[in-house]
């Protein structure tokens, strides 16, 4: 570049121009590295600084201080600093606190539970009834009372019948209620929410009864949908008295059940089935009409109903000619659904572990031997446990047939 003028000592227009340009464009490029070093030292400062703690809120005081469940376990009374505003400390919203735990500095963004996002949430369940051995009284109950409202509503509202509003299988463990619940979700086209009550109270402490508006609420938003409750006698057993806190917790969880369920349509696209292996200890509230005022007794399988879930079991097996499922189901007697589900798996793995590609007779008989002789449960070897059971009959009122 040409930088002296014609005159001595004087500089060329173009190279002042350049000069100029040059001094603007690196100014530009310090206020940005500075805007950068800011940023940077925010980060250190931020990365250096004690962490907040979280926390949710349970309630506002009138006097402005709120309530709420910190992560590291108390509840707390906090003060709630300028730039929070106000409108959005309602219960159930997650803040921030001070690291003295004393202030709430900031409302978190809102996200779903971590609770719910554990929760078996299967939107369309693959189960259905010719998954399930036997049961076939029962299959028909579900069918009218929950299957039949959720796909014809319209011909319920015409007969002016209302179905059962909650529906409650009892039985021993192992005998398919979890199966036909997930069934009865895939045949109405139904998401299936499935919840464990005892993880209500024992896993989310003083939550429970939010976690149950919670589940409700995301039942309604994935309708229509299928809560399964499961043990729910954790949460519904009859009590003598609630003088523990933790006594009175499960009564909040257990009264937000109870509304929720009086407070839903029978005929609209949410429906709620429980699951019991203790029907001698429920509260009678949550059987009233209204409620789960249709009861379905789940039994072990007779030899037919073990015979049907032998096949079910088998049926992607490769069984040598030897095997005879009949006398299999026939020297069950006791057995419940789980139990031939592990007996096929262990006849499996005994052919694997002799490096077979076909399952023997000696496989079963050995796989009969060795589960039946790890279960000796009560309520299976005595099923007059269930049948004389002074509240079974409750809710036959609501048998209906159309
Ligand atoms: N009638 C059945 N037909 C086919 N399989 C069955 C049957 N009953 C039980 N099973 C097998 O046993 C497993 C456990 O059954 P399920 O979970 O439905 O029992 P449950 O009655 O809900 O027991 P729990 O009270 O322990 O929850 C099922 O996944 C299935 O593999």
């Amino acid at each position: 570049m040409q930088h002296r003028g014609s005159a001595d000592n004087e500089f060329s227009k173009d190279y002042i121009y350049y000069l100029e340009r040059r001094i603007r464009e690196l100014e530009a490029e310090r206020s940005e590295l500075r805007r950068e070093l800011r940023r940077y030292r925010m980060e250190v400062d931020k990365l250096l600084s004690p962490p907040l703690i979280e926390a949710m809120v349970l309630s506002v005081l009138p006097d402005g201080r709120v309530v709420v469940k910190s992560s590291t376990g108390p509840n707390l009374v906090v003060n709630v600093s300028s730039n929070v505003d106000p409108s959005k400390l309602v219960p159930g919203a997650y803040v921030a606190l001070n690291q003295r735990g004393s202030t709430i500095v900031e409302v978190l963004p809102e996200r779903e539970d971590p609770y719910i996002r554990a929760m078996e949430v299967t939107e369309r369940p693959k189960v259905t009834f010719d998954d399930i051995g036997g049961l076939e009284e029962q299959k028909r109950e579900l069918y009218e009372a929950v299957i039949l409202p959720l796909v014809k509503p319209e011909a319920f509202r015409e007969l002016g019948i209302e179905p059962p509003k909650g529906v409650l299988l009892y039985g021993p463990p192992g005998c398919g209620k979890t199966l036909l619940a997930k069934a009865v979700a895939s045949m109405s086209n139904a998401t299936f929410i499935r919840v464990v009550a005892s993880e209500f109270v024992h896993k989310y402490v003083g939550e429970g009864a939010r976690i149950v508006r919670e589940v409700f609420k995301l039942a309604r938003k994935k309708a229509p949908s299928i809560i399964f409750i499961d043990e729910i006698d954790a949460i519904a057993a009859k009590r003598i008295d609630i003088g523990t806190s933790g006594e009175r917790e499960i009564q909040r969880t257990l009264m937000q059940l109870l509304a929720e369920l009086d407070g839903f349509d029978p005929l609209g696209d949410v429906k709620v089935i429980a699951a019991t292996n203790r029907i001698d200890i429920l509260d009678p509230a949550l059987l009233r009409p209204g409620r789960f005022d249709r009861l379905i007794y789940v039994p072990p399988p007779d030899e037919r109903g073990r015979l049907e879930i032998f096949k079910i079991h088998t049926k992607r097996m490769k069984l040598a000619d030897d095997v005879d499922l009949g006398y299999l189901a026939r020297i069950t007697e006791g057995a419940t659904g789980a139990d031939i589900r592990a007996i096929v798996m262990e006849a499996g793995l005994a052919a694997l572990r002799n490096n077979r590609r076909y399952v023997t007779m000696e496989d079963f008989l050995s796989a009969v031997e060795k589960v039946m002789k790890k279960r000796r449960r009560p309520y299976v070897d005595n099923p007059e446990y269930f049948e004389s059971n002074p509240i079974a009959g409750v809710g036959e009122s609501a048998v209906m047939h159309i």
